[in-house]
Formats: structure tokens, sequence, C-alpha cells
């Protein structure tokens, strides 16, 4: 039974749906970092929200880890390379808090345009200071929405429905999607001269890394407010203190800071500034949402091999993970043995699919041939890490499709080139089976066994007899034999799947038989 620790805190419901599923689960909140490396080894499943930041180094220490789920969205805090190059699933919950991070967002709009935070400190410490607080009316007024995606088209909406006007900054956003949200998109400068109030809603990557800067501040109206419920490091905390102290930034309320957990912040005591503590996410729907969808998500691959929104790796379906099944396993089965017959570091591999599974997801069936055959160097690849790797070692993947498959109904044709040739190898799933129809240009038909030796001959007679003999006194067993040739008297291919190992000596020996040119074992 595969085994998850929730690292973060959440709603209890991840817990319901995992027992449920039949995933065990522990839940062990506040772990340093050093407790949480010393335990990680135990787990193939690891759920967090934003405290826990699994790093390489934590990842380093996860030995049976295969899924990182995020109760949430944004996945800064957990090391997508690391995870990938160990072949790790990292997958979020994109939409389950974002209708209550957009509410909080408005929320937020209308604390600092009326300075509701301050002014209820203030009246229940028996002040009624009405007269030291004019607030500015939201109507009518423009909205900069810097990041329109999921949560800055929720918070369009909302500010479409109070009468702003909303003019909006993303470059991934078309100008039809504009129209549809009803926003004018706008450049990055025009935004903040136009604005009378900036949400952000972005990711933090390179290109957002601060980019509500001084400069830009400067460009803002008088009386501007900001508002950021997206990620700490979106906004230049010093040059904003300094705005909102000029007076030129009426208001500002952050819920994420560049250093989280924020406990004694510059900002903090700044006229005209409100912080919340992260709490974007934290509404009883939201946290059970992702709580929910996280758990589902994980079960589902830890079971299943179904993959949804992974950040690292293309999704696979609920239905389609049992019909891929048979061919994510083929593709790996032939990458496998064409990377132990090999011998020479592959260039370029083209995968071809022919038949009725070119329509099917084939985007699995390359990972997996790209991780099988890179498995004889990497021992560590899985079908996450493989096409990383493999881009990252020069190897070109290119894939084509066939409708019409020759002799089968569907076919997986997988050609390596190196330096000097090119190896090809052709699969198919017959009676549920995985089988190889062709090696090297040698028709044939065979199954694939964990234990094989692959014969390369002249087709002439005495082979069969010296190789049985060769086995026998070995008492290696013989499994199947299967034969293919190009000709009579030409080049032939055998293929023979043995109970055990066969030892050095062995495939020495058969390599010194007459008509052998080649002698490789195949271990699956
Ligand atoms: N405060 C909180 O508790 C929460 C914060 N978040 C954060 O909110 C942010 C937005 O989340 P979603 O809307 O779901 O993400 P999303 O991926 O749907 O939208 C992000 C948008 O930012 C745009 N973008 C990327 N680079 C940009 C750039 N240089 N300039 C302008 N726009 C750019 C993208 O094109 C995309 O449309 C994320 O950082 C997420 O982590 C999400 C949930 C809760
Ligand atoms: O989903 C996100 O991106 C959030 O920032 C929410 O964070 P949290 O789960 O509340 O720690």
């Amino acid at each position: 039974m595969p085994k998850v620790l929730i690292a973060d805190k959440m709603s209890n419901r991840a817990v319901e749906v995992f027992k449920a599923r039949g995933v065990d689960v522990d839940v062990i909140t506040g772990l340093s970092k050093d407790e949480l490396m010393n335990i990680i080894g135990d787990y193939d499943g690891l759920a967090v929200r934003s405290s826990t930041r699994p790093d390489a180094e934590i990842i380093g220490q996860a030995t049976n880890l295969k899924v990182i789920g995020r109760a949430g969205i944004g996945v800064d805090n957990i090391d997508i390379k690391a995870a990938t190059d160990r072949g790790v699933v990292v997958m979020n919950t994109p939409f389950g808090n974002a209708i209550t991070t957009a509410e909080h967002a408005i929320a937020m709009l209308f604390s600092a345009a009326r300075q509701i935070p301050s002014a209820s400190t203030r009246t229940q410490a028996g002040e009624w200071p009405k007269s030291d607080y004019k607030g500015t009316e939201l109507f009518n007024k423009t909205l900069g929405i810097i990041g329109c995606g999921n949560i800055g088209a929720l918070v369009a909406e909302r500010a479409l429905g109070l009468k702003m006007k909303v003019i909006a900054f993303d470059p991934y956003l078309t100008p039809e999607r504009a129209v549809e949200l009803g926003v004018q998109k706008v450049e990055l400068d025009e935004l903040f001269q136009r604005a009378d109030a900036i949400t952000l809603h972005t990711p933090l990557v390179e290109s957002t890394k601060n980019i509500v800067n001084r400069e830009r501040l400067g460009m803002t109206r008088k009386g501007l407010i900001l508002v950021n419920c997206a990620r700490g490091g979106l906004v230049d905390e010093e040059a904003l203190k300094d705005a909102l102290e000029a007076g030129h930034v009426r208001a500002a309320a952050l819920d994420v800071f560049a250093v989280e957990p924020a406990k004694d912040h510059a900002l903090f005591g700044t006229p005209g500034f409100i912080a919340t503590p992260h709490l974007g996410a934290s509404t009883n729907e939201a946290q059970e949402n992702v709580a929910v969808q996280v758990a589902e998500q994980m079960a589902d691959y830890l079971l299943t091999g179904a993959i949804s929104n992974a950040i690292n790796t293309p999704s696979i379906s609920a239905e389609e993970a049992p019909r891929l099944k048979p061919w994510v396993d083929l593709a790996d089965k032939l990458g496998t043995m064409m990377g132990q017959l090999l011998h020479e570091p592959a260039k370029s591999i083209e995968i071809v699919y022919k038949g009725g599974i070119t329509s099917l997801n084939t985007n699995p069936m390359s990972a997996a041939a790209l991780a099988g055959l890179l498995k004889a160097a990497m021992p560590e690849v899985n079908m996450v890490s493989a096409p990383v790797l493999a881009k990252e070692r020069g190897i070109e993947l290119t894939e084509s499709y066939i409708d019409e498959a020759e002799r089968a109904e569907s076919l997986i044709r997988l050609t390596v080139e190196t330096k000097a040739r090119k190896f090809a190898i052709v699969g198919t799933i017959y009676r549920g089976e995985p089988r190889i129809v062709r090696l090297f240009g040698v028709p044939m038909d065979a199954a694939f066994a964990p234990n094989m030796i692959y014969v390369r001959n002249d087709d002439k007679p005495g082979f069969i007899g010296d190789l049985g003999g060769i086995l026998g006194n070995a008492k290696v067993n013989i499994a199947t034999f299967s034969l293919g040739r190009m000709e009579q008297g030409g080049e032939a291919v055998c293929l023979i799947s043995v109970d055990g190992d066969v030892t050095d000596a062995t495939a020495d020996a058969i390599k010194a038989i007459d008509q052998v040119k080649i002698v490789d074992r195949v271990r699956l």
C-alpha cells in the first residue's frame, strides 16, 4: 500500500480521501527540514501547502518518493527541477482556491480604500475617530490587473460588477480573451500610468520579480491603491514603504511577503498599510476543495498511474490510464532493450506510432521509451525525468504518426541514431502481451522476458545445436527461442529468453561459436 505524508495543515478531508482510496497516510505538520529529511525516505507521496519547502536536499533523501502534491496553486516552494531530475511528479490544484483568493483581493481593495482595519482597531479602542477617515469610492475607478490568468480573471469579473473600469497587463492574454472578459489589454507602463488601483495575480518568476519597483511606482497616479495577494517578491517592499510614507501611494494591502512568515517587517505600522498573513486561500470552501483534489490526484497517480495537473510531466486521465498502460510498458521495454543493445550514445530518437494507437495520448509512451533508453546509463531515470534529461544531453526526439498499420493493428517503432549508425526496433501488443516484431531490420515475433540473450549470427547450420549445448552445460534453461532472418543464409537475429542469469563465461562461449557475430544480454 503506498504511503503519503501530509506535511502542512490541510482539511481532514484529504486524510479521508487517502484512506478511502487505500493509501496509507501520516499527518505530521511543523517538521523542521532535518526532521523531514529523516523521515521522507518512508513515503511515496508528500502533500504540502506553502509552508513546507521540499528543496533539492529533501528531495535527495526521498528515495521512495513518486509524487509531491501541492494543495493550492503556487509551487514556488517546491524545487521542481530537483523533483523532475529524480522522476518525482509535482502536481497542484489550479482552481480549488482561486475564487477564495479573488475574493480576498477584492476584500483587500475595499479594506485599503476605506482603511477598515485601522478604523476598526481604533473604534474598538474607544476613539471614535470618524473625522480621520475619508475613503475613496471604487465606482468608476480604473483597476489595473497584472496577471490575468485564473485569479486575475475572477478579480476582473468582480471588479466589473463593482462598476470599475478594468485594464490588464498579461503577455499571454489574447485580445479575444480580453474582449470576452470585458477588460482592456494594455502594456505594463500604461497600466502603471492609468490605474487608480493595481492588483497583482502573477506567479513569482524572473520576469515578475519586483514588477512593482521604485521606478514604476513613480509613474503611478497620486493616491494609488496597491493589492498583492499573489506572491511576495513581486513588490519592492522598501520602495513601497517610501511611496506610502511620501503619501504618493494612498494604501497598500499585502497578503504575501518576500520572506514568510513576516513577523517583523519594515512596512508594519506604515500609514495606509494593511497586512494579512498569507490568507488568500484560507476559507473552508477553498481548503476543502484543494485537500480533496490533491488527495484524489495523488491517490490516482500512486494507484493507477493517472496524472492530472502535473507541472513537470504530461497528463494521463483516469479513463486513459488503463488503456495506455500496456503501450507505455511496451514503449519502456523497447527503449530499455535498445538502450542495452546500443553500446554507443544516442544522438536522436524517432518514434513512429502506427495504427489505432495514434488516437491515444502518446506523450507518456514517448516519455517511457526515452526513460527505457536512458536507463542503461541512468538507472534512476523515469518517465518524468527522461524528457528533461534527454534534452540536457542533446538527444533529439521526434514523433510521427501513421494511421495504417502494416502487419499488426498498432505498432511502435523506435529508431535510434548514434554517431555512426541507426538502429530500429518495432513492437506491438498481441493478445495483451508486448511483443517484438522487428529487430534491427530483421522480422521476428518474440516475447519480452526478464533475462534475454540477443545473438546476431550467420544463418548457417549447426548454430542452434552449439548454442543449446553451451546453455545446457551452463545449466541455463531456455524458456523461449525466437529466430528471424533477412533471407536464407543471410544475417539472422536470435532472441532467447532464459530462466536466470547468463554469466560472462557463458556469453563468451556463445560468442566463440563460428556463426556468431554479436552476443548481448538484455535484462528487463
Ligand atoms: N495569497 C494566496 O494565498 C494565494 C496566492 N496565489 C497565487 O496567485 C498567483 C496567480 O494564480 P493563478 O491566477 O491561479 O495563476 P495563473 O497561472 O492562472 O495566472 C497567472 C497569470 O500570470 C501571467 N503572467 C506570467 N508572467 C507574467 C508577466 N511577466 N507579467 C504579467 N503577467 C504574467 C500568466 O500569463 C497568467 O495568465 C500565483 O502566484 C499563485 O501562487 C494563489 C492562490 C492563493
Ligand atoms: O495556492 C497558493 O498559491 C497559495 O499561495 C495558498 O497558500 P497556502 O496553501 O494557504 O499556504
